[in-house]
């Protein structure tokens, strides 16, 4: 297996995304002589770490790691503030380094860490998650959550570089994979089908990338290369850059009301199927683009229901969504498959009726 590269355009020259066997050996183009870099990892990748670790000790730098919660309960302001206070302890330049090790709750939080130590030092994202490589690691937001909600706070901060060695995700749970391939099956509904026709003919092969390696990296590299199209657009997500949040305004909703014990990627399948009831019921798509949504999720696993009874807590937490503008909702739906495009101020019938759809 070759290494795949996807180019991010963007601010100055941009960055890579690098895929493939051996690519950890490209952490020394980053690791200077004296270089201080701070090594975020996530519990339970001790082994990449060591690798890590000897990588950088081999070029010359001063790494130092630092390990944080895992998943969600990373991505909190006194994980933030222990990790300030340890490039402080550390005497950080501006010339120094933060690695981002692990999913992508651990790469939002290394990125954000990075965005704000000296108003911003270089970040390079090793993302050991099929959800993290295809999607958390790249593109540069990077945040944290607050008790009022996921993400509210974070900030545009592109990385150096990403690397993944596809290996990493061998020790992957089979529903933490098919979390990943829900953010997968998002970009084979915004942006490219080949990546629906893919996981459709072979759902479980998609499942497993220690068996289909090849089909593995087919589906990362095509949902980067439609990431990356997209953020090298619009980086700051003035307009275009909203489609990559297609099903996500109920999918953090979901994330908040269950105190961040659903996965992400679970969230999001469902999540899509919502928006794909709301653009259905608005004659935007038909019966079928429809059905496909909750067939293609299922085949892999993923839910596309979410529990009755809860709805004044959703409808509440989505009205913090990012892409609200005061008091109007706006959904990002598709008006054909790959045909993104705007729901604003939907009804509050129409928003329920979305809700019992799935429900
Ligand atoms: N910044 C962005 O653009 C962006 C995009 C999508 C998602 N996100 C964020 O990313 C997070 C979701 O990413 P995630 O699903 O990677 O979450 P995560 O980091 O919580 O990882 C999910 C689980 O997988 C485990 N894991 C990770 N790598 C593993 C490996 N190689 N082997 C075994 N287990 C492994 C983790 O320990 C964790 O328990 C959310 O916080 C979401 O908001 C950010
Ligand atoms: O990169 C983006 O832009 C996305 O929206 C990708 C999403 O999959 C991701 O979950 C992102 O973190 C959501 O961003 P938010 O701005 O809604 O918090
Ligand atoms: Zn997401």
């Amino acid at each position: 297996m070759s290494v795949r590269t996807v180019h991010v355009g963007g601010p100055g020259e941009g960055y890579d995304v690098h895929v493939g066997p051996g690519v950890l050996d490209r952490l020394a183009d980053h690791a200077a002589p004296g270089r201080r870099v701070l090594v975020v990892h996530q519990p339970g990748r001790e082994q990449l770490l060591g690798q890590v670790l000897e990588r950088l000790a081999a070029a010359g730098a001063r790494p130092v790691p630092v390990a944080v919660p895992d998943a969600e309960a990373a991505k909190d302001v006194r994980v933030l503030a222990d990790l300030w206070a340890r490039l402080g302890q550390e005497g950080f330049t501006r010339d120094d380094l933060v690695v981002g090790l692990g999913g992508g709750a651990t790469t939002d939080l290394a990125g954000f860490v990075a965005a704000t130590w000296l108003r911003g030092v270089e970040v390079v994202h090793l993302p050991t998650s099929l959800l993290g490589v295809v999607d958390a690691a790249v593109g540069g937001k990077t945040g944290i959550n607050t008790a009022e909600g996921k993400n509210l706070v974070g900030a545009f901060h592109p990385p150096a570089a990403v690397l993944c060695d596809p290996a990493w995700l061998s020790t992957m749970t089979r529903p933490d994979y098919a979390s990943g391939l829900a953010e997968v099956l998002k970009c084979g509904f915004v942006a490219d089908p080949r990546i629906l026709e893919l996981v459709e003919a072979a759902p479980q092969a998609a499942l497993d990338p220690v068996a289909e390696p090849a089909l593995a990296v087919e589906l990362v590299t095509r949902s980067v290369q439609v990431k990356a199209d997209v953020v090298a657009a619009d980086l700051r997500e003035s307009s275009l850059r909203e489609v990559l949040n297609y099903g996500h305004t109920f999918a953090h909703a979901v994330e908040q009301v269950e105190d961040y014990t659903w996965r992400h990627g679970d969230a999001v399948a469902v999540g899509m199927v919502y928006v794909a009831e709301l653009a259905h019921r608005r004659g935007l798509i038909d019966a079928d683009l429809l059905a496909r949504h909750r067939r293609v999720l299922s085949a892999v696993g993923l839910p596309t229901t979410y529990g009755a009874g809860r709805w004044p807590e959703l409808r509440s937490a989505m009205g913090r969504d990012k892409k609200a503008r005061g008091a109007t909702l706006r959904f990002v739906v598709l008006e054909g498959l790959a045909r993104p495009a705007r729901l604003e101020g939907p009804g509050e019938d129409e928003l329920r009726a979305a809700y019992d759809a799935v429900a």
